[in-house]
């Protein structure tokens, strides 16, 4: 079984409030795009895991195999499989894709073993991958709160734009950047400021991590200022980066981007 793993942008980012269990409750807007990781699945005598494209650092057990065993463990007949990721969504990025490789993970398995577990289930089993893990389950555009957990449909289409990615070689941990964020009440309501036209969201939605981020590394900010430049409708950090992202109205030449960091555009498969 193969599951193509996509990416998210965050539109808006304001961390509220500081929890006592040291997460961070917050408010954004979960946009889908369609940039891939590869999560190819087969049946095998015993569980096992690679990866190919894009290193990823270790920190303990990839999150695949970490969704393999949260789910085996409540669902004993679950078969071992030999999971193979190729990696292509950039690591340590703020565009979700962990969290998007873990969350097909537990779809496919789900699928392939004929469990049947409903949406909600499997969130709650994502929830427990990582905050982000949740909203891959329905991959729709939502607005979230909690730690980024809790959603509500929104109505937003940007497919008739061309968004465009830029990483930095910069990667930024995503709990050092809570860390240095200090929290505060949203400034302006995310479900209304989104429905504004597109040139209007740089007045009013902001992401609060940018911030501490570009004061640390001035070159991502300086990526958002020539995606502006390059006449950005909107552009922004997305999540904690180190990755921006610009929505434009039509294909524009980015070749003078790639100096600071790789650019990337989502297209369909
Ligand atoms: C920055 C975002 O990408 C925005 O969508 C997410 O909030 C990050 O979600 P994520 O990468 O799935 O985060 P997790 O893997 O659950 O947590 C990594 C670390 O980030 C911090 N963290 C994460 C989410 C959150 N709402 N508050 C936090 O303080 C915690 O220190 C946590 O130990
Ligand atoms: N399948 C995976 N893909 C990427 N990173 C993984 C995976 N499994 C485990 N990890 C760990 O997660 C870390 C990246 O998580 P981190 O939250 O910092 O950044 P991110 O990929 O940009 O995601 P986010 O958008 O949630 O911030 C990696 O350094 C790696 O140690």
């Amino acid at each position: 079984m193969i599951s193509f793993a996509n990416a998210k942008i965050n539109i808006g980012l304001f961390v509220s409030r500081r929890r006592e269990d040291g997460y961070h409750d917050i408010e954004t807007i979960f946009y889908p795009v369609k940039m891939y990781d590869v999560v190819e699945m087969h049946a095998a005598d015993s569980y096992s895991f690679e990866t190919y494209g894009i290193h990823i650092p270790e920190r303990g057990d990839n999150l695949c195999t970490k969704a393999y065993h949260l789910l085996k463990s409540d669902f004993p007949q679950i078969e071992p499989v030999a999971i193979k990721l190729l990696k292509n969504i950039p690591v340590g990025a703020g565009l979700g894709g962990g969290s998007s490789d873990a969350a097909f993970v537990l779809k496919a398995l789900s699928e392939w073993n004929k469990l049947n577990l409903k949406a909600e289930e499997l969130q709650k089993y994502a929830a427990k991958l990582g905050a982000d893990c949740a909203f891959f389950v329905e991959n729709k555009p939502v607005f979230a709160t909690g730690i980024g957990d809790e959603f509500s449909e929104i109505s937003l289409d940007l497919s008739t734009y061309w968004i465009v990615i830029v990483k930095p070689d910069i990667h930024i941990s995503t709990a050092e950047a809570y860390s240095q964020v200090i929290p505060a009440a949203p400034e302006v309501d995310l479900c209304r400021a989104i429905k504004l036209p597109i040139q209007e969201w740089k007045y009013y939605i902001k992401n609060d991590f940018e911030f501490g981020i570009f004061d640390k590394y001035p070159v991502i900010q300086e990526i958002k200022h020539k995606l502006y430049e390059k006449g950005a409708l909107y552009a922004s950090m997305s999540g904690s980066g180190s990755a921006v992202y610009g929505i434009f109205e039509e294909e524009v030449n980015l070749d003078e981007l790639e100096a600071l960091g790789k650019v990337f555009h989502p297209v369909e498969l």
